[in-house]
């Protein structure tokens, strides 16, 4: 059910709409992220549909969520667990889950779209759910690294399309990127800042520009450690004890290149590579291809640069 305030509309339809009052949110894709803003949205009070393509995937993801609550009271609610178990419970009614996209987001005011890092399945997605979107519903990517404005040329609410790009793990980081693409109306761009906050993030204002702020700069300093490690002038466990004890970073590049997951950072190198061939900051690891391709894809998977099991 969504809020309006009747105010001047800019950009679309008959009603008049301002600002779009986020209350019922449905996310798309169960996996690390996804699960950390179904989190974080229901425990801020929104009503929270988490969809992927399995029930196993969704089952899984409710546990996780469990878990990573669990973990939020642990410190919040230390004095009185009771309170912590009782919030715990509430959180977890607000979240329902679902495999049909198509059907779920009739309800919906915000979609947050937050599957694997492709922009041809991202498009279909989103052209599917556009024709049974009402039509005040937000879509919003939390893609890495694709063009937003790509992403919504699938669909045809090229004004209430936008980037909300969070940050992992959701529960703990404070930053959200709120990306606007020159279509994106004024509306739905201080819709989503103000998501951000109810959320109790700190949004930051993107143009549609290639990683936005923080991969473009994070994704050349992950690579050039790799390039550094390939060419033998450090080992990975030095490399990330230095940037921990020598540039304040709570991981070093490795863990964290296995902490995001080596299929997404490949994902993103592989765009950015084609984009610009020429471009050093962009060129392809053969380390990392050749994990990726063993199926080593960090944490998620058990072994990525480092093991886990
Ligand atoms: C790679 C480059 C390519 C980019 C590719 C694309 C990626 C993107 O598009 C954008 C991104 O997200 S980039 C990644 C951004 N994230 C980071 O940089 C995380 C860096 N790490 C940290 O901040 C801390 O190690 C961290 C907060 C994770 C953990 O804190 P600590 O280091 O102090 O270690 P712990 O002892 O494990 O945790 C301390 C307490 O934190 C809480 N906590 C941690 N994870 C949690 C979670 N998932 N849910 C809930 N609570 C959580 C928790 O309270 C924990 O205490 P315990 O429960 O007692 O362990
Ligand atoms: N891993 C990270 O640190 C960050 C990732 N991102 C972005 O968030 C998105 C998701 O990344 P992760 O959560 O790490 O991936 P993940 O691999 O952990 O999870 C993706 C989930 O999406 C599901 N899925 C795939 N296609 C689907 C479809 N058509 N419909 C419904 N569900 C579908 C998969 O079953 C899986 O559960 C990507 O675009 C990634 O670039 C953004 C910020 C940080």
């Amino acid at each position: 059910m969504a809020f309006f305030t009747h105010q001047v509309c800019r950009g679309f339809s008959s009603s008049a709409v301002r600002n779009v009052v986020i209350k019922h949110v449905t996310v798309i894709g169960g996996g690390q992220m996804g699960a950390g803003i179904a989190q974080v949205a229901a425990s801020t009070g929104h009503s929270v549909t988490l969809v992927d393509t399995n029930d196993d995937i969704l089952k899984k993801t409710v546990k996780g969520i469990e878990g990573s609550l669990k973990r939020v009271v642990k410190k919040k609610y230390a004095d009185k667990p009771e309170a912590g178990e009782e919030f715990i419970q509430k959180v977890l009614k607000n979240v329902s889950t679902s495999t049909d996209a198509v059907s779920v987001v009739q309800g919906s005011d915000l979609v947050i779209e937050a599957i694997v890092e492709n922009l041809k399945i991202k498009q279909d997605l989103f052209s599917q759910l556009d024709k049974a979107a009402p039509a005040h519903t937000i879509f919003a990517s939390n893609t890495s690294s694709l063009p937003i404005s790509d992403i919504a040329s699938s669909t045809n609410r090229l004004d209430r399309f936008g980037g909300l790009h969070f940050f992992n793990p959701v529960p703990m980081m404070k930053l959200v990127e709120v990306i606007g693409t020159s279509a994106t109306s004024q509306e739905t761009f201080d819709s989503l800042l103000n998501f951000s906050k109810t959320l109790g993030k700190t949004p930051v204002s993107c143009k549609d520009t290639p990683g936005f702020i923080v991969n473009r700069l994070l994704v050349p300093y992950l690579l050039e450690s790799i390039r550094l490690h390939e060419r033998g002038h450090g080992s990975k466990e030095d490399i990330d004890i230095a940037m921990k004890l020598g540039a304040g970073y709570p991981m070093g590049p490795f863990e964290l290149a296995d902490y995001v997951g080596l299929d997404t950072t490949k994902f993103i190198i592989d765009g950015w590579s084609q984009m610009e061939p020429n471009n050093p900051l962009f060129a392809q690891s053969p380390m990392l291809n050749k994990l990726v391709e063993e199926g080593k894809l960090g944490k998620k998977s058990g072994e990525g640069f480092y093991k886990y099991k």
